[in-house]
C-alpha cells in the first residue's frame, strides 16, 4: 500500500532543487513545468525533468504539465509520457471534455511507446469556480483518475476571494471536493498548498483541518513542510493501539453473532470497526 500524504512541487528548471528532491521524505514528487517555470525556460525544464525522473526511479513521480490551452501542453505530454512517470497533474482542470482529450492523447503516447494503455494517471487540479462546479464529472471522466487535488491560490483569484490562513473562504470548496470525489468512487482528494513557508503552526492547523474534512494528503512547496504533513496524515501511536483493540474486540463479537459492543466506553459497530481497520492498514503501510 503506497502512501499519498505529502506531495512536493519541485520547479522543473532548478537543478539544485531537482537534485535535492531525491532525498526528500515526501511521498510524492511533482516536477513542475507550469507556474513555477518562467515561459522562457519551459523547453529547458522539460528536458531537465526527463533526466531527473530517469535518475530517481524509486519515487512516485508526477509532472505538472501546462494546461491544454497553452502552447506547451503538447510537447509536455509528448516528451514526458511513458518515460517512467507515475502520472500527470493537470492544472486548471475545468471540464470533463478536457480530461477526455488528455486521456486520448495519453493513450496514443502509451501505444506508441509500448506501455500499458491507461497506466499513466491523471490528477486534475481543481483551481477555478468552473472546475469545482464540474468536479464530480471530472472525477468520473477517466479510469486514469484516482484522486483530485485542490489549488487554492488560483481558485481564490478566480472567485474574487481573499486567501487567508484560517481558510474560511475555502471551506465550501474543500468539502465539495471531498464529496465529489467519493460520489464518483475515487479516493479522497489532496489539499492545496500552504504558502506561508515559515509558519509551522499555521501549516499544522491547516493540515489538521484538511484531514478533518476528509482529504488524504496535502501539496507542499518547501522541504520544511513535509514532516508536518506526513505526521498529521499518519495515525498516532495511541490511535493505532486503540484501532487494534477495537478490531480484535469486534472480530470476537462478530464470531458470537454480536455487531454492537462497547470498547473503552464507546460504541463499536460496523462503521467504527471499518474505520479502525483503515487505521491498522495505514499503520502497516508505515511499518508501525
Ligand atoms: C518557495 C521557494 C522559492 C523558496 O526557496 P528558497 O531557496 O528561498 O528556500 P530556502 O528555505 O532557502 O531553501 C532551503 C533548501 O531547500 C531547497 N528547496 C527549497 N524548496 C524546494 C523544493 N520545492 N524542492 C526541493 N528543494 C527545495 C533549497 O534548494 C535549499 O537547499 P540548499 O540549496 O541546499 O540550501 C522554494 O521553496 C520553491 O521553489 N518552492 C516550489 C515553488 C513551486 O513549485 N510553486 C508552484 C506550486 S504552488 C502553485 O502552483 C499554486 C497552485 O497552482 C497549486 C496548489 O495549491 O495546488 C494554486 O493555484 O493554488
Ligand atoms: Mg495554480
Amino acid at each position: 500500500m503506497s502512501l499519498f500524504r505529502s506531495w512536493i512541487f519541485v520547479p522543473g528548471n532548478n537543478e539544485r532543487r531537482l537534485e535535492k528532491a531525491k532525498d526528500l521524505q515526501a511521498d510524492v514528487i511533482i516536477y513542475d513545468l507550469e507556474d513555477a517555470v518562467a515561459l522562457s525556460e519551459k523547453d529547458k525544464a522539460r528536458e531537465m525533468v526527463r533526466q531527473a525522473i530517469g535518475n530517481n526511479s524509486e519515487k512516485i513521480h508526477f509532472v505538472r504539465i501546462n494546461d491544454p490551452s497553452t502552447a506547451y501542453f503538447f510537447d509536455d505530454v509528448n516528451e514526458l509520457a511513458g518515460h517512467g512517470l507515475t502520472g500527470i497533474v493537470l492544472p486548471k482542470a475545468a471540464k470533463r471534455e478536457q480530461i477526455l482529450f488528455v486521456d486520448h492523447l495519453l493513450s496514443q503516447m502509451e501505444e506508441k511507446r509500448n506501455t500499458n494503455i491507461g497506466s499513466i494517471e491523471i490528477v486534475p487540479l481543481i483551481e477555478s469556480a468552473a472546475g469545482l462546479y464540474n468536479a464530480f464529472e471530472i472525477a468520473g471522466a477517466s479510469e486514469r483518475i484516482k484522486r483530485l487535488a485542490f489549488g487554492a491560490v488560483d481558485f481564490t483569484l478566480d472567485i474574487n476571494a481573499q486567501l487567508t490562513k484560517e481558510g474560511t473562504e475555502l471551506l465550501f470548496a474543500r468539502s465539495q471536493l471531498v464529496i465529489a470525489s467519493r460520489a464518483a468512487g475515487i479516493e479522497p482528494p489532496i489539499d492545496t498548498v500552504f504558502v506561508d513557508i515559515k509558519d509551522r503552526e499555521g501549516l499544522l492547523r491547516d493540515t489538521r483541518l484538511a484531514k478533518q474534512l476528509g482529504f488524504q494528503g496535502k501539496l507542499v512547496v518547501h522541504p520544511d513542510q513535509i514532516e508536518v504533513v506526513n505526521q498529521v496524515f499518519a495515525p498516532t501511536a495511541e490511535e493505532i493501539e486503540e484501532a487494534k483493540v477495537i478490531t480484535a474486540a469486534f472480530d470476537e463479537a462478530l464470531s458470537s453473532g454480536v455487531a454492537a459492543i462497547q470498547v473503552n466506553g464507546k460504541l463499536v459497530d460496523y462503521p467504527v470497526a471499518a474505520r479502525a481497520k483503515k487505521i491498522v492498514d495505514q499503520a502497516k503501510a508505515l511499518g508501525k
